[in-house]
């Protein structure tokens, strides 16, 4: 829709029939956007070859999961140097690669693609209305970064670019298990004294990881950070917290899973960042606390006693530590 508000023609590729036939017929999305008019410069593709072989820029978004299958089929019919811009927010578990890394894997055309990513604190419910929403760009080659900004730039899209590709990745997808744990301390009836510990003690496990893997620290003071992350503990739009809600209520994982009916991005980034935390030996007890409730049969009030019960420590170490990169 940004796009096509910017008088970009945009061919939107989807896996269900029935929901490109609903976006050229009645130029709507019911189940994902209700009550969105879209633009008619957005036209539904079910056939993958059609709708990317004369693009300029590709943009993938779908759930992690999705990322490499998708990749395998759009690169079979690529016929020009593209921009593959994603904007999904997650970790591979096992593999541990970060979706740059996924896609570069899967891309397989002769003809060269430039990868960008797109993050930051945008539910799309609110990108479509229109309201004021900031994200960055980020890329191995900012030319092409720079070339997503000016695409999507207008004047209620606001886009940053920050050459730290780790960071930007690593900030998006973590931020996913602060909110499930955000929304589980809510589902427990806990108020905002521990919502805001959450995303406090969040950034600065999120930012120790990253930094260990490469990340510059400060990213992740910025929108793909703190920015990502205050949107996604707060907002009654995210997928996250609303399934964390209902998993601190009570409800089994299972069934919190199939009554969201959308991706829930952290549990998976939480396997892959726990995986994560032991491989580049960092401590993550907020990851680690999310691990214990969802894979390992821990109680969501247990899991926060055994966080409150642990040995004492020194915020400001803890912190000239993180930004001066010494963890
Ligand atoms: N929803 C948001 O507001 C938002 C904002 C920023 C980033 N993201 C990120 O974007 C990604 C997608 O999130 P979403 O909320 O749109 O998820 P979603 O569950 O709504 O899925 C998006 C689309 O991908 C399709 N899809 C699922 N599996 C597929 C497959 N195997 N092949 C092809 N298509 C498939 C779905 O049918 C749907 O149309 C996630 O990584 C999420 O973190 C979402
Ligand atoms: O709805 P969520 O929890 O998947 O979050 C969506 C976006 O990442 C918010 O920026």
């Amino acid at each position: 829709l940004v796009l096509a508000d910017n008088d970009h023609t945009v061919l939107l590729w989807s896996h269900r029939m029935d929901q490109v036939t609903e976006i050229n017929d009645y130029h709507s999305n019911e189940r994902y956007l209700p009550g969105v008019t879209l633009s008619s410069n957005i036209i539904g593709f079910d056939n993958m070859r059609a709708a990317v072989q004369d693009v300029e820029i590709i943009v993938l978004a779908v759930p992690t999961k999705a990322i490499r299958q998708v990749v395998q089929e759009v690169s079979a019919y690529v016929n020009s140097s593209v921009i593959l811009v994603h904007v999904s927010k997650g970790i591979e578990p096992d593999s541990l690669k970060r979706i740059t890394e996924m896609i570069e894997e899967e891309y397989t055309s002769s003809h060269p693609a430039h990868v960008v990513v797109l993050s930051g604190p945008s539910h799309a419910e609110e990108v479509v209305l229109r309201h004021p929403t900031t994200v960055t760009v980020s890329s191995k080659e900012m030319k092409a970064a720079e070339k997503v900004q000016d695409l999507f730039m207008n004047q209620s899209f606001r886009v940053y670019t920050n050459p730290d590709l780790i960071g930007v990745e690593i900030g998006g997808a973590l931020k996913n298990i602060i909110a499930l744990a955000a929304g589980i301390t809510d589902g427990l009836g806990y108020g905002d004294n521990a919502k805001a510990a959450l995303i406090t003690r969040g950034l600065a496990e999120i930012a120790r990881l990253g930094t260990r893997m490469g990340a510059n620290p400060l990213t992740f003071s910025g929108l793909t950070g703190i920015g990502d992350l205050i949107v996604t503990c707060t907002s009654v739009h995210s997928r996250n917290w609303r399934a964390g809600n209902m998993l601190g209520k009570g409800m089994p994982l299972e069934e919190v899973l199939s009554q969201m009916g959308m991706v829930v991005e952290g549990v998976r980034t939480t396997k892959a960042a726990h995986q994560l935390a032991k491989e580049y030996d960092v401590n993550m007890p907020i990851t680690n606390a999310l691990h214990s409730v969802l894979f390992e049969g821990v109680s969501a009030k247990e899991a926060v006693d055994a966080l409150m019960g642990r040995t004492k420590t020194s915020e400001l170490e803890d912190l000239v530590n993180l930004w001066s990169s010494k963890e």
